[in-house]
């Protein structure tokens, strides 16, 4: 009795299949590069499971084989690996587990060229057959499986697929055929195969095979030979020496690696001696994957030990904040029964990560130093999961701090493009300290009342707009001995800055001449407001809102209700600028209705510029009309 079934693919994946053949197709000899890198993770998980299981080993030679038939328009691909079980085939082949799929589907333009890259972010993997292929046949046995228990998935990518257990002689692993469409004839020939694996898969650890080239006798006939041959240089490429690589060679290994299609920025290999000895082929990735903010993502390195692969995503091997790397570690002391539980808490792992974060932050300060252009645009795509590192890598703080880029006022674009040491070589005389302001958006940065007196004084604000800024700026205090102040804090003090700065009489005598006026619109803001006091941080804007210099600004206090945290209320100070006109008129006035309206609307207006949701915006608007009515 057959126990064939016929399944639907997820929707996602028809529609992913249809805008990948279509998109790709320029590009479609890749889909052997990314059959052949299936098969090398499949064998490098075997080799792991053998580890523990001995008895798996049969002493075969673990090798990927490719073949072809020109009559029948096939192309096989044949590893034996680890083999997948009747359910993970359904699992792996007939559904996408990664999150945010629908999302990046939603972000596809319909522009092949456009979305070939954005494709490429996503990985297209076992897909990709179908850019070549109108039919797939996998036949897989899982490693320890009897030889009765394999399964074989066949489908035409158009939207479903059968599924049936069947036999698998020829021991565990998978073999993938496929159904060439009618105009891939090209593809059916030993030297586009061989070429096409030298271009993109000569980096694989394990041999990858192909019969011997007809040879000719001599009269001219061809002798078909059935013996097999490698094909490319099945030896892991780190082991090898950095002379004997090709950049080509390290940009294929990247994509293998990485599953991502795009070049990478820049990588760094080398071999460390010590207490630990290891060897790291680290890459820095040119564009983000879609999915870096995801709390759920799988990130991390490939470990290996003693060319043993290990584990993927193992992400102890670098801190949090440089999760975008791609590469693998090889180490050379680690147990080989290492687990993810062992790595959590071994010094081993610990002067790894230490050893490798540094050569890291050394390979991005490079590109910082030498290369501001594609620094930016590297920026642009990590700078706020880099920025993640002041807080979390106490060691490496300064270092970081150095890396961030900010928006500032000295430049009229939102660009990230400002170092705290650009900051700091165009400092005042008489400057000692970096101001910056946080907020939603550069726009809401750029026009904040509490910039007023730095742009006529001319004092330089950095714009800090991203999320994470707020907890950034809370774990760094100073910069290279100058303090980081926020000029949406409380007793602003410009120092040597403030030309006009009141003696301590003076101000005196100035609170002692506002106290009706302030002691007026505290009475009618009550319970809104902590205190009302002057200011002479304000120039066009009659007030502003600030908290106390050592409490949570008002920016931060949002972002964590808006991240569903329960932030105990703190009433701000209402800073007020006398020689505004609406100050002037609520000094003036002496109808408590006015007074009371006007004081919120002055209120609210401040709450406005903060970027904070009005408790009552209905009564705003009326109180707002009437007055210019
Ligand atoms: N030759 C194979 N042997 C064993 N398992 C395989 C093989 N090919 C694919 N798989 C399984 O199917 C899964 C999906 O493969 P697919 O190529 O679609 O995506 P991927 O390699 O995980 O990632 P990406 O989409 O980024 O390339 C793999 O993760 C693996 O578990």
């Amino acid at each position: 009795m057959s126990n064939k079934q016929t399944m639907s693919f997820q929707t996602e994946i028809k529609q992913l299949l249809h805008l990948m053949i279509h998109s790709l197709y320029s590009n479609k000899e890749i889909f052997l590069r990314e059959l052949v890198s299936n098969a090398s993770d499949a064998i490098d998980k075997f080799r792991f499971e053998q580890i523990n299981k001995p008895e798996l080993n049969k002493g075969d030679e673990l090798a990927i084989t490719i073949s072809f038939d020109k009559d029948a328009k096939t192309i096989t691909i044949k590893d034996n690996g680890i083999g997948m079980t009747y359910d993970e085939v359904i699992q792996n082949i007939g559904t996408i587990a990664k999150s945010g799929t629908k999302e990046f589907l939603d972000k596809l333009s319909g522009d092949a060229k456009k979305d070939a890259n954005l494709i490429g972010q996503f990985g297209v993997g076992f897909y990709s057959a179908f850019i070549v292929a109108d039919k797939v046949t996998l036949v897989t046995l899982k490693a320890g499986e009897v030889t009765s228990k394999a399964t074989e998935w066949v489908s035409d990518g158009s939207g479903e697929f059968s599924i049936e257990t069947t036999d698998k002689l020829d021991g565990n692993g998978t073999t993938i055929t496929l159904h060439l469409k009618e105009d891939q004839d090209d593809l059916l020939s030993d030297w586009s195969l061989r070429s096409i694996i030298r271009k993109y898969s000569d980096h694989i650890n394990y041999p990858i095979k192909m019969q011997k080239m007809p040879e000719h006798d001599k009269d001219g006939k061809e002798i078909i030979s059935t013996e097999m041959e490698t094909v490319n240089k099945a030896n892991a490429l780190w082991t090898r020496s950095k002379n004997d690589v090709t950049e080509e060679e390290y940009k294929e290994f990247y994509k293998h690696v990485s599953h991502d299609f795009n070049e990478p920025a820049k990588w760094i290999h080398s071999r460390v001696e010590g207490a630990q000895e290891y060897t790291m082929l680290l890459y820095m990735p040119a564009k983000a994957p879609f999915d870096l903010y995801d709390a759920n993502r799988k990130y991390g390195i490939k470990l290996y030990i003693k060319r043993v692969f290990i584990m993927d995503d193992a992400e102890k091997l670098l801190p949090n904040y440089l999760r975008f790397i791609r590469g693998v570690i090889d180490s050379q002391d680690l147990p080989l029964n290492v687990s993810r539980e062992i790595l959590q808490s071994s010094k081993d792992i610990d002067a790894i990560r230490s050893g490798c974060t540094k050569k890291v932050l050394s390979m991005i300060e490079d590109i910082a130093n030498n290369d501001k252009d594609k620094y930016s645009e590297l920026w642009n795509e990590f700078g706020p999961v880099i920025k993640e590192g002041i807080i979390e890598d106490h060691t490496n703080k300064e270092r970081v701090a150095k890396l961030c880029r900010f928006a500032s006022t000295a430049n009229d674009s939102d660009a990230k493009t400002v170092s705290l040491d650009d900051y700091i070589a165009r400092m005042k005389d008489g400057q000692d300290k970096i101001y910056y302001i946080t907020a939603d958006s550069y726009n809401a940065a750029k026009n904040s009342p509490h910039l007023e007196i730095f742009k006529q004084k001319d004092i330089e604000v950095l714009l800090l707009t991203d999320r994470v800024d707020e907890w950034v700026v809370s774990h760094l205090f100073d910069y290279e001995k100058k303090s980081l102040v926020s000029v949406a804090k409380g007793g602003l003090d410009l120092g040597n800055l403030d030309d006009k700065k009141p003696t301590e009489e003076e101000k005196k005598e100035q609170e002692e001449k506002a106290k009706p006026i302030l002691e007026k619109i505290k009475t009618a803001l009550d319970g809104k407001v902590k205190e009302v006091v002057i200011t002479n941080r304000l120039v066009d804007s009659p007030a502003c809102l600030v908290t106390d210099g050592y409490g949570m600004s008002i920016h931060m206090e949002r972002l964590l209700r808006q991240a569903g945290q329960a932030v105990p209320s703190s009433q701000p100070t209402l800073e007020i600028n006398l020689e505004h006109r609406l100050i002037n008129k609520l000094e003036n006035s002496i109808d408590q209705n006015q007074i009371n309206d006007l004081s919120l609307l002055i209120f609210e207006q401040a709450q406005l510029t903060e970027g904070i949701q009005l408790d009552d915006p209905v009564g705003f608007v009326k109180r707002m009309n009437s007055f210019i009515a």
